[in-house]
């Protein structure tokens, strides 16, 4: 899969940017807070109607604008295909070939796109509810149902838990009697969707750390469930308890996943570089589980990560992804990048304003 083209109206510091990419590798080098992660992000969001480093919609919008959009062409099999999505107070607007989506969740899966940004060791060191936002951004982008079913399983989770709220010691067992069905119903899809990629996820990331640690570390995913065996009678369990804190406490949307390293959990007792190591790990496998469900190499973005990591694994970085995956990379200086490639287009950044290098 590519990206051929993106044209950003009032997307952060840009007010009107058109910009065409290089098929392999697209490196935007300038100094702090040019504008560069914007262009990442901008197309990190294009793939998943969200950002990388904010949930606040609103701070994506130009300073100032009412509006922001972005367009991009990718090509897929040979097709080339438009993607839009326009962002205002009214809320979002996303389109494929020009037509208007009217669910996101039919929108979102067109581009897919592997991030690799500072903010990442957080997947290891953060709170569970990371963890569970990677879960659902990625599993999101390859198996649409899964985003059916998360949808729906927030919606009635809600309901839920403004029913407990608002009926606090007048609950009609019969009404929730009816959310929970559906409740576990759809709770039950997303943890088995859960299993399987973590599962899948497992196998590739640990063949990659095993080598990246030359031989010595072994990599486990644990998927921790909240839900220890039977989501239903479980539920029904802690429903008094439910009622009087007045919230829903089983369920996937309390569910982990930790990551061990020889047994030994990374969160508490990895080192940085040990913990970089999973990352990358990750990562790269993401990159090969996209592609097997997909037939297509996701899109990979690079935020400012190749100066934290040493020459041996910028090596197996840009050799395992550059080549298959189109590529986009952020940096202050090119020093260190020692192993790139000759075919390439390097974007100097500054304040908002994008030059190509001509001399490449
Ligand atoms: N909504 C917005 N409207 C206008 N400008 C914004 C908006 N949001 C952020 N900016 C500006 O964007 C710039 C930051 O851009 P970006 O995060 O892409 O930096 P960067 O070039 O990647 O820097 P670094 O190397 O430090 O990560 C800052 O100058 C900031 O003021």
């Amino acid at each position: 899969m590519k990206l051929n083209k993106i044209q950003l109206k009032n997307f952060r510091n840009y007010d009107n940017l058109f910009l065409g990419f290089h098929p392999n590798l697209n490196i935007f080098l300038g100094q702090n807070a040019q504008g560069k992660t914007n262009i990442l992000e901008s197309i990190y969001f294009l793939a998943l109607t969200r950002s990388h480093r904010t949930n606040h919609d609103s701070e994506l919008i130009r300073w100032g604008a009412e509006t922001m959009s972005i367009k991009g062409e990718i090509e897929k099999n040979g097709t080339r295909v438009p993607l839009e999505l326009q962002l205002s107070k009214a809320g979002r607007l996303a389109k494929v070939n020009h037509l208007r989506e009217r669910k996101i969740a039919d929108y979102i899966g067109h581009l897919n796109v592997v991030m690799f940004a500072p903010e990442d060791l957080e997947l290891i060191k953060g709170a569970p509810a990371i963890r569970r936002r990677f879960l659902d951004m990625e599993l999101g982008q390859i198996k649409v149902a899964y985003l059916y079913d998360s949808v729906r399983y927030n919606r009635i989770l809600k309901q839920r838990n403004i029913y407990l709220k608002e009926n606090f010691g007048n609950i009609d067992p019969i009404f929730l009697d009816v959310l929970d069905e559906q409740l576990v119903d759809y709770g039950n899809k997303i943890m088995i969707t859960r299993n399987n990629f973590i599962e899948n996820l497992e196998k590739i990331a640990n063949e990659i750390h095993h080598s990246l640690s030359h031989g010595v570390e072994d990599l486990k995913l644990i998927y921790e469930k909240k839900v220890v065996s039977d989501f239903a009678s479980e539920l029904k369990k802690a429903r008094s308890h439910d009622a009087i804190r007045r919230q829903t406490s089983i369920g996937p949307h309390r569910d982990n996943l930790q990551f061990f390293v020889n047994g030994i959990d990374a969160s508490s007792f990895g080192s940085q570089g040990q913990q970089r190591t999973i990352i990358l790990s990750i990562k790269l496998a993401e990159i090969e589980l996209i592609f097997q469900e997909t037939g297509e190499y996701p899109i990979l973005l690079l935020d400012d990560v190749m100066s934290e990591l040493d020459n041996i694994r910028q090596i197996d970085l840009l050799e395992t992804s550059i080549g298959k995956a189109q590529t986009f990379l952020t940096t202050t200086t090119l020093d260190h990048l020692k192993n790139l490639p000759t075919e390439l287009q390097i974007f100097n950044v500054t304040a908002g304003n994008i030059k190509k290098s001509e001399d490449q």
